[in-house]
C-alpha cells in the first residue's frame, strides 16, 4: 500500500481551495482550506484540521501566485515531515480529449493551455496552479482531474449544437462542468439511498459557477452548462443562458470587442450584474434592495425552468438534490424552487429546509441536500495513481 500525503489544488476565478489527505487504501483526509477574495483588498486563508479545528488569517490584498504561496506555506506546517507523493488538480476543461484523470508533464500541460480561452476564469488559475506544485513537489506524481470528464458520455443530442457539422467536429461542443461535484454527489446518493441507484436524479449545483445535471445509472444524460461555463442558469458574475443574437448586436451596432464582451458576460453580469448589489447570494438575502430580490427572483425562475426540462429528459423525476455554497446554505433559494412543483412530485418540509437537513420531502420526489466534496474526488483519483505504482 502506498503511503504519503496527497495535496488537492482547486482554483477557482476569486478562490482556492486545497486539502492534504494521507494515501491508503482510502485517501484519508487531514486539513482543508481555501483562500477566498483573491483580488481583493482583503483575502482571508481559512484552515479546517480533520479535528475541526479552524484558523483563520487575514492575509490582505493578493493574487493567485501569492495566495499559492501562502498554501504552499502552510501545508509545509501542516505536513509535519511527510512527503507529498502525489498532487491532484481540478482542471476545469479537458476538451474532446480528456475524459479520465491524467498525469501532467509538459506535452499535457500545453494541451491544456490551448483550451483557455474556452474557460477563461478557471483555467489559466488551473494551470498556474500546476507549475506552482510541479516546481514545489517536483518528485511528485502530478494528476489532473476534469470538470467535463463525467459528461463526456452523455448522448449526442446533449453534446451538439444545431451547427453545420464540421463545427461539432472542430471541437465546439456543450461539454458541461462541475463533473467532479456530480461525481461525488451521485456517488453519496446511491450510498444514502441505495434505491436512487438507478433512479432519475437532478442534481443542482448552485455555487459561485452554478449548473444542473440530470443523471441516471451514475451517469450524465444532460447538463445545463454548454461550450464553456457561461453557459444555463445565471451565477455570481456570469450571464447564464442568451440569445446569441444578442452578441451579435453588441458587435454589430453597440461596436463592442471580444473583450469587453467577455468582461461583461463572465464579470459583469448574473446576480451582480441584475442586483447592482452583489454577486453573493448572502449579501442579496440581506439585502432590502428591490433590485437584489429580482435577481433571486431571476435565478430562481432559471432554475424551475432548468428542472422542468432535465425531468422531460429522464422521463419524470425520482430525486432532486441541492449541492454548492448556495445549494447547501440557501434555504430561502431551495423553498423558492419547490414551491408549487408538487406535479413534479416536489414538496418540502420547511423546518428540515431552514437546518439544512439531508433529506427535506415531504412528497413522492426525495429532495436532498447534500455537501459536494470536489477534493475527495481529486485525493481518490491520486491515491488510485499512486496505488497503481506501489513502489513509489
Ligand atoms: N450561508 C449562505 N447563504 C447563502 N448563500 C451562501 C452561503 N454561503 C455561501 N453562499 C453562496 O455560495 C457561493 C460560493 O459557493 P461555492 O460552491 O463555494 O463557490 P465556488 O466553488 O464556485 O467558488 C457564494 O458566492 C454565495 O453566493
Ligand atoms: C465550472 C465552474 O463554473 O466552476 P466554479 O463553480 O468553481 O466557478
Ligand atoms: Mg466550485
Amino acid at each position: 500500500m502506498t503511503s504519503g500525503a496527497i495535496l488537492t489544488l482547486n482554483a477557482g476565478s476569486s478562490s482556492i481551495k486545497f486539502s492534504i489527505y494521507m494515501a491508503g487504501d482510502e485517501p484519508e483526509e487531514r486539513l482543508r482550506g481555501e483562500v477566498e477574495k483573491i483580488g481583493g483588498d482583503n483575502a482571508e486563508l481559512a484552515i479546517v484540521r480533520g479535528d475541526g479545528g479552524e484558523r483563520r488569517f487575514q492575509i490582505g490584498h493578493v493574487d493567485h501566485r501569492a495566495a499559492m504561496a501562502a498554501i504552499l506555506a502552510h501545508s509545509g506546517h501542516a505536513l509535519d515531515g511527510e512527503t507529498v507523493a502525489g498532487v491532484g488538480h481540478r482542471i476545469v476543461h479537458g476538451g474532446t480529449d480528456f475524459t479520465t484523470p491524467t498525469r501532467l508533464d509538459d506535452a499535457t500541460v500545453e494541451r491544456l493551455a490551448a483550451l483557455e480561452p474556452l474557460a477563461p476564469l478557471h483555467q489559466p488559475h488551473n494551470l498556474a496552479a500546476v507549475r506552482a506544485a510541479r516546481s514545489a513537489f517536483p518528485s511528485a506524481v502530478q494528476i489532473a482531474c476534469f470538470d467535463t470528464a463525467f459528461h463526456r458520455a452523455h448522448p449526442w443530442v446533449n453534446d451538439t449544437f444545431a451547427l453545420p457539422r464540421e463545427w461539432y467536429e472542430r471541437g465546439v461542443r456543450r461539454y458541461g462542468f462541475h463533473g467532479l461535484s456530480y461525481e461525488y454527489v451521485s456517488g453519496e446518493v446511491a450510498r444514502i439511498a441505495p434505491e436512487l441507484r438507478h433512479g432519475r436524479v437532478v442534481i443542482a449545483h448552485l455555487g459561485n459557477g452554478a449548473s444542473m445535471c440530470a443523471v441516471r445509472d451514475g451517469r450524465s444524460i444532460a447538463s445545463t452548462m454548454g461550450f464553456t461555463a457561461l453557459d444555463g442558469l445565471p451565477m455570481g458574475t456570469r450571464c447564464g443562458q442568451l440569445d446569441p443574437g444578442v452578441l451579435l448586436y453588441m458587435m454589430d451596432q453597440e461596436k463592442m470587442t471580444p473583450p469587453e464582451i467577455s468582461k461583461l458576460l463572465y464579470h459583469e453580469s448574473g446576480l451582480k450584474g441584475l442586483s447592482g448589489v452583489s454577486h453573493d447570494m448572502r449579501e442579496l438575502e440581506a439585502s432590502g434592495r428591490p433590485e437584489a430580490a429580482e435577481a433571486i427572483e431571476y435565478f430562481v425562475f432559471r432554475i424551475r425552468r432548468e428542472l422542468g426540462a432535465l425531468s422531460a429528459t429522464l422521463g419524470g423525476l425520482d430525486a432532486l438534490v441541492f449541492t454548492g455554497g448556495i445549494g447547501e446554505h440557501s434555504a430561502l433559494v431551495r423553498r423558492k424552487v419547490c414551491e408549487n412543483m408538487e406535479w413534479l412530485g416536489i414538496e418540502i418540509d420547511d423546518e428540515r429546509n431552514a437546518d439544512h437537513a439531508l433529506d427535506l420531502a415531504v412528497g413522492r420526489t426525495r429532495v436532498m441536500v447534500v455537501p459536494t466534496d470536489e477534493e475527495r474526488v481529486i485525493a481518490r483519483a491520486v491515491n488510485n495513481e499512486l496505488n497503481a505504482e506501489p513502489d513509489r
